[in-house]
């Protein structure tokens, strides 16, 4: 598991400081799918740096397993919004590439390669070049290239984010495929409410200035596609509806209108 507690991030910049997290706490179960909405600017590629060892807390911890996150390592493999895939390798190299520090024979790292890339549906495409192939094809690579490695964890910051509509909610039920049959714990960063309603089974909300946990919510619509039901009739679910809405009302009006304070709350807020 990994464990964030009570974490703080404060950013030096020119002449002042930044807090950017405070006092964040979150837990990151093992096979669990985590997805963290919020405002843009509230902090959460700064979470996901954390995690990713990219980064270290100001105050507060980052472990997994109980052992602090002191740098990046292969039990987290992180997959960024711009593919950063080498263009003029093929697919299959791409994927082998993380491979050859594991220090494997170029059969075996073919081998595995071709093994993730039928896991993310491109076994056809392995001997095609990555300008080759569609955006969306190009995020399954890096996924199949960070599934590689075998971490136990995958961390995603707005993987789809760049895809047109049709395209992204292909990719969404790929990921729920993936996620199934992977067993992996994913940590993923979105800007679309339905999105992360349909893949999260723990859904997190951040609230900005400075970032810190809303609510989690435990959910299972991802694990409802994964067994057979289909994406469109769990979004379309009036608990699901009733659900974005609810999320995207908290995300839009943040605090109680003016109207609804009462004095009593008035003098709580003071
Ligand atoms: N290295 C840095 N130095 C100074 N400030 C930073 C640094 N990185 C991020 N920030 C600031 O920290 C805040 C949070 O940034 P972060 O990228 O974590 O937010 P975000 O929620 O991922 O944003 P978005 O949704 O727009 O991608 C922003 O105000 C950003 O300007």
């Amino acid at each position: 598991m990994i464990r964030l507690q009570s974490v703080g991030v404060v950013y030096p910049t020119a002449g002042r400081e930044v807090e950017v997290l405070r006092d964040l706490s979150l837990d990151l179960h093992d096979g669990r799918f985590t997805v963290v909405i919020g405002e843009s600017g509230c902090g959460k590629t700064t979470l996901l740096n954390l995690i990713a060892g990219f980064l270290q807390p100001s105050s507060g911890s980052a472990s997994i397993d109980g052992k602090p996150i002191s740098g990046p390592g292969a039990e987290r493999g992180v997959v960024f919004q711009s593919d950063t895939l080498l263009p003029w390798q093929t697919v299959r190299d791409n994927v082998a590439f993380g491979l050859r520090l594991a220090g494997q024979t170029l059969q075996q790292r073919h081998a595995r390669a071709d093994e993730y890339l039928a896991l993310t549906g491109l076994q056809a495409y392995a001997d095609a070049a990555i300008w080759e192939l569609s955006g969306g094809m190009r995020q399954r690579v890096s996924l199949a290239r960070a599934l590689a490695v075998d971490p136990r964890f995958l961390l995603l910051d707005e993987p789809l984010g760049a895809l047109d509509a049709l395209t992204r909610e292909q990719m969404q039920e790929h990921l729920l495929q993936v996620w199934k049959a992977s067993g992996k714990g994913i940590f993923m960063i979105t800007h679309s409410v339905e999105e992360a309603l349909f893949l999260a089974t723990d859904l997190v909300l951040l609230r900005a200035g400075p970032g810190r946990v809303d609510s989690v919510r435990k959910l299972d619509f991802g694990e409802r596609f994964a067994t057979g039901e289909s994406a469109r009739s769990i979004k379309s679910d009036p608990h699901f509806v009733g659900l974005r809405e609810e999320i995207l009302a908290q995300l839009l009006h943040p605090h109680p209108p003016a109207s609804r304070i009462t004095a009593g709350r008035v003098k709580e807020l003071a």
